[in-house]
């Protein structure tokens, strides 16, 4: 029987190696057919989730299914694909756009990783649908913003994984690659796929989204976005000073996205900010995902062995 798109965390709580607790007790359902936007503040732990279903760091507690099945076995199967956030990529690390969108193929390879026919074939279609193939040559530190994140969905795609999990597609790209990443993510639901993306751009959430998971460390609301995204759970998430915000309409979009929700963390207060507010970046991640797999990050003990 084939397998069924699905996501199931059970209560996992994720603490780092310094003792922050990123996540807790989270919890949260979604099946194949659908577009999940995953909502928080900066450091409310989207990144830490993305990386926990990909078996990159441990959770302390709780479980996750993929397919109903275990993280290993799922990744094993090439059920899962992951977009990371263009600040987790090394882009000096000496390498085409033709071989990275390749990485999403090793999975189907043996451990020689000599592709196949059908490889390249995947690797070439998976480039023309998001139009890059004229830059297979490039290097992927010569790419404008948009463009890498186009070569990391056309990793994904060409991985043809059930499940897609995108962190910030839309940071650092025009609206006009914007609405293609949405056409594209329309197509993949319509065809299946699950899909998780987490954004900041929360104007373009209703339209795109049919789902949300709202956090800020645990989960504070989840459903069908048009009962469940609404101006009392954003103002949850976002403790309670949200300005400006219009749930609907084109002036959230931006290229720079100058309009990020953010939060300043070192006092633990939530503080909602708009504009070009600039926050700590999340505590050092190792650049990991050229690696062939993309589940190398040194986690500390988070680490999955
Ligand atoms: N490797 C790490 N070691 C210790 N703390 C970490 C680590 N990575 C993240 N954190 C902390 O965990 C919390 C959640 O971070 P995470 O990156 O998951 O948030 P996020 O919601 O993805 O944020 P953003 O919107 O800025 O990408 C933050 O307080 C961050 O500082």
């Amino acid at each position: 029987m084939p397998l069924v798109a699905s996501i199931r965390v059970e209560n996992i709580t994720v603490r780092y190696n310094n003792g922050h607790t990123a996540i807790h007790d989270v919890s949260f359902q979604l099946v194949g057919g659908t577009t999940c936007a995953l909502v928080g503040v900066n450091g409310s732990g989207k990144s830490t989730l993305f990386k926990s279903l990909m078996g990159i760091i441990r959770p302390q507690q709780g479980n996750i299914l993929l397919c109903e099945l275990p993280i290993n076995k799922a990744l094993k199967q090439n059920l899962v694909a992951y977009v990371p956030q263009s600040e987790d990529v090394d882009w000096q690390f000496p390498i085409s756009v033709y071989d990275v969108v390749m990485q999403g193929r090793y999975g189907y390879m043996n451990f020689l990783r000599i592709p196949q026919q059908r490889d390249k074939q995947k690797v070439l279609q998976a480039m023309q649908r998001v139009g890059i193939e004229h830059l297979a040559e490039r290097q992927i530190g010569e790419l404008s913003g948009g463009q890498k994140k186009r070569v990391f969905l056309a990793r994904a795609l060409a991985q043809q994984s059930k499940i897609i999990l995108l962190d910030e597609p839309f940071t650092g790209v025009d609206v006009k690659t914007e609405n293609a990443i949405v056409e594209l993510l329309g197509e993949l639901r319509s065809e299946g796929h699950l899909i998780l993306v987490s954004t900041h751009n929360l104007g373009s959430v209703p339209d795109f989204c049919d789902q949300v998971v709202m956090i800020n460390r645990k989960v504070i609301a989840t459903g069908p976005t048009p009962t469940t995204f609404n101006q009392h759970n954003l103002e949850l998430v976002f403790g309670g000073v949200l300005r400006h915000i219009k749930l609907s309409g084109s002036d959230l979009h931006d290229d720079e996205d100058a309009r990020a929700v953010t939060v300043l963390t070192d006092d633990e207060r939530p503080a909602v900010f708009y504009g070009q507010t600039k926050v700590d970046p999340p505590a050092p991640i190792v650049k990991n995902c050229l690696r062939p797999d993309c589940r190398g990050a040194e986690q500390g003990e988070n680490r999955r062995k």
